[in-house]
């Protein structure tokens, strides 16, 4: 119990969110009334009763059709700014939020319409609730790569707003070096990369993300643990990788919490973190996200400090940036040992 209090008061950066993810049922119901979108959904309950998953296409399946209610530039600055409130209340001081405007597109709704929203959510944020924030653009890899290069060419007209690329949706048969040209444009534009990888693929597809798509994070990186040299290397270098233990949970990638691989990778001096993905889908936000794992694998309170702290050290800010947080992270765990 006394852990879950330290979760709660330790301040903690996100660093793999999906934004179309945070959209809660009442949210989707209430945006499919205003915009006049049909929903196979009637109510909450019904909503929920679809969020039963055997793997992550079942997911994407439902993802996809809940954010066709997003239309309009004021829709997604309600969704992101619901999250950014949310989880300030967590004690999330500095988030990179994910976002895919391919799938907006492909409806009809402009790149400008999504990041105009987006943006200027986290820049309310920013002046309100001084969180940091940075966007990070996806690229869906069930779609090609003349696709992929139509989003990063609308990207490259806003580089102010966009810090990085990413790569999403479905993992099976869809490995890293498909983008390998993407990225390479990318990363000569002045975009940083990460990558979903090892999330169902298997432990060759972040070897490729990390040597082909020269990522400065790997998403996920679950199945990394079937190549013990993958995870020497990625210790050496000290590569980021984004957790998500209640998602890996109901997309059945585990069975039990238990089966997490959180405390191995901490264990193997990885830069482990721990976040939410999809909190609307999977059950939780970053904190619940802690404590349900902490409780399941046992972590100490140190291994909490560890993790707030990795999410500081594995973020894009700047080394005098991430300094000040995880200054904080110390200040705020002095207090919290003053009052147990
Ligand atoms: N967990 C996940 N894996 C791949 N693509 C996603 N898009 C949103 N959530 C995702
Ligand atoms: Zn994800």
């Amino acid at each position: 119990m006394t852990l879950h209090s330290l979760i709660d008061v330790l301040p903690k950066a996100e660093l793999h969110l999906h934004i179309e993810g945070t959209l809660e049922p009442e949210m989707m119901l209430a945006l499919a009334k205003r915009n006049g979108v049909e929903l196979p959904y009637n109510s909450v309950a019904e909503v929920q009763a679809a969020y039963e998953f055997d793997c992550l296409q079942d997911f994407l399946d439902v993802y996809y059709q809940g954010m066709s209610v997003l239309i309009n530039e004021r829709d997604f600055y309600d969704l992101t700014m619901a999250y950014l409130e949310k989880v300030h209340g967590q004690g999330v001081r500095h988030v990179e939020i994910f976002f895919d405007p391919q799938a907006h597109m492909e409806r009809g709704v402009a790149f400008e319409t999504v990041l105009g929203g987006i943006s200027s959510a986290l820049e309310t944020a920013g002046r309100e609730m001084d969180m940091t924030s940075k966007l990070i653009m996806c690229f869906l890899r069930h779609l090609d790569e003349e696709d992929a290069f139509g989003a990063l060419n609308c990207a490259c007209k806003h580089k102010e707003h966009i810090y990085a690329v990413g790569l999403d949706s479905s993992e099976a048969g869809r490995p890293p070096e498909l983008f390998s040209r993407v990225f390479a444009k990318a990363r000569a534009q002045g975009f940083k990369a990460v990558a979903h990888a090892g999330e169902e693929g298997p432990a060759a597809y972040i070897e490729t993300a990390l040597d082909d798509l020269k990522v400065s994070r790997v998403d996920h990186g679950n199945r990394a643990f079937e190549n013990p040299a993958l995870v020497a290397r990625m210790a050496a270098e000290q590569m980021p990788l984004t957790m998500c233990p209640l998602s890996n949970l109901r997309l059945k990638g585990i069975t039990d919490l238990k089966e997490h691989p959180i405390k191995k990778a901490l264990n193997a001096g990885l830069l482990a973190t721990v976040n939410s993905d999809d909190p609307s889908y999977f059950g939780g936000y970053v904190n619940e996200n802690y404590k349900q794992v902490a409780d399941a694998v046992g972590l100490t309170g140190e291994d909490i400090v560890t993790l707030a702290k990795n999410s500081f050290k594995a973020s894009f800010q700047s080394p005098s940036e991430k300094q000040a947080y995880l200054d904080k992270v110390d200040t705020q765990l002095r207090s919290w040992q003053r009052r147990q």
